[in-house]
């Protein structure tokens, strides 16, 4: 696999923008921060959440790009303990100074303490975990559905269901309804629907981060659409002056992202060689 990333070209954005970013990244490496989602960006997508792994080449990319560039950060929807150990991040020779930004940005692992900082939990999704079964069993649709516990939320998932994208939408406006009258929003993504607070997404968190580095560029890669509010920050980052670039790690699940990229790869093992073509680069 190694051999594989390790000649893999780095690829020509499609927009004048993304080639900008690029550009920028590649000119002052130093000030560049890169932001990845976890689920579909660094792990392969699979049917089982518990089961999603980090996949091989990513962690060995990261590790070769990090002493590189300003910063590298994984972003995403799941616990930043659950990133931490399901991604393999901790521990490893290169990233010391991982950030993963977990539940959107509302949690934060730092590898260089090895903790998670988090806010209280919100009550909302205490009556929620309360009342979702009843909920579920209204709709009849327990049959393959899975509710994922994820301590400061809760995710109800259909891949596993007879009819993912049916299942889906039969839950979309009873979990709505749900969510809404806890004071909680609902976040779609792939196959599953997810009731958490509001007040934090991606696009927040990237924000921040970058001001809190003082980057001068960014790269930003997901998957699905809990990763849009993410492009949507570096496209304001872009009309503010800062270069980036957005990557897209493909699948015909979720084109919406597709189309608003700069660069779309062949998912999990694309982002893998794209971020060791980028370190042989630098
Ligand atoms: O922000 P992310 O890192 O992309 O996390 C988003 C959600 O990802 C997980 O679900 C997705 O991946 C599963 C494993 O491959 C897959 O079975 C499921 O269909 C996908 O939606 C995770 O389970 C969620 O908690 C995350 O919010």
């Amino acid at each position: 696999m190694g051999s594989h990333t390790d000649s893999t070209p780095l690829p020509d954005p499609a927009t004048p923008a993304g080639r900008a970013g690029l550009d920028a990244i590649l000119a002052d490496p130093g000030r560049a921060v890169i932001a990845l989602d976890f689920d579909g960006t660094l792990a392969p997508i699979v049917p089982d959440p518990e089961q999603a792994r980090a996949h091989p080449d990513a962690v060995p990319a990261l590790a070769a790009l990090a002493p590189k560039v300003a910063a590298v950060a994984v972003l995403t929807g799941r616990p930043a303990g659950v990133a931490v150990r399901y991604g393999g991040f901790a521990g490893v020779s290169g990233l010391e100074h991982l950030v993963v930004l977990g539940h959107y940005g509302a949690e934060r692992w730092d590898a260089v303490t090895g903790t998670v900082s988090a806010p209280a939990p919100d009550p909302g999704v205490a009556a929620v975990r309360a009342e979702l079964p009843g909920v579920l069993d209204g709709v009849g649709a327990w049959h393959g559905t899975w509710i994922e516990e994820k301590g400061r939320a809760v995710a109800v998932h259909t891949r596993r269901a007879a009819d993912p994208q049916a299942a889906f939408e039969a839950l979309r406006a009873p979990l709505g309804e749900l969510a809404a009258r806890h004071g909680l929003i609902v976040e779609p993504g792939r196959m599953v629907l997810e009731l958490r607070p509001p007040g934090m997404d991606k696009g927040v968190a990237l924000l921040d981060y970058i001001r809190e580095i003082d980057a001068g560029s960014v790269l930003y890669a997901g998957d699905d659409l809990g990763d849009l509010p993410a492009y949507a920050a570096v496209e304001k980052l872009r009309l503010d002056g800062t270069p980036g670039l957005l990557v897209c790690s493909g699948s015909d699940e979720v084109p919406e992202l597709a189309e608003k990229s700069d660069v779309v790869v062949g998912g999990p093992q694309g982002v893998a060689g794209l971020l060791s073509a980028l370190a042989d680069r630098l």
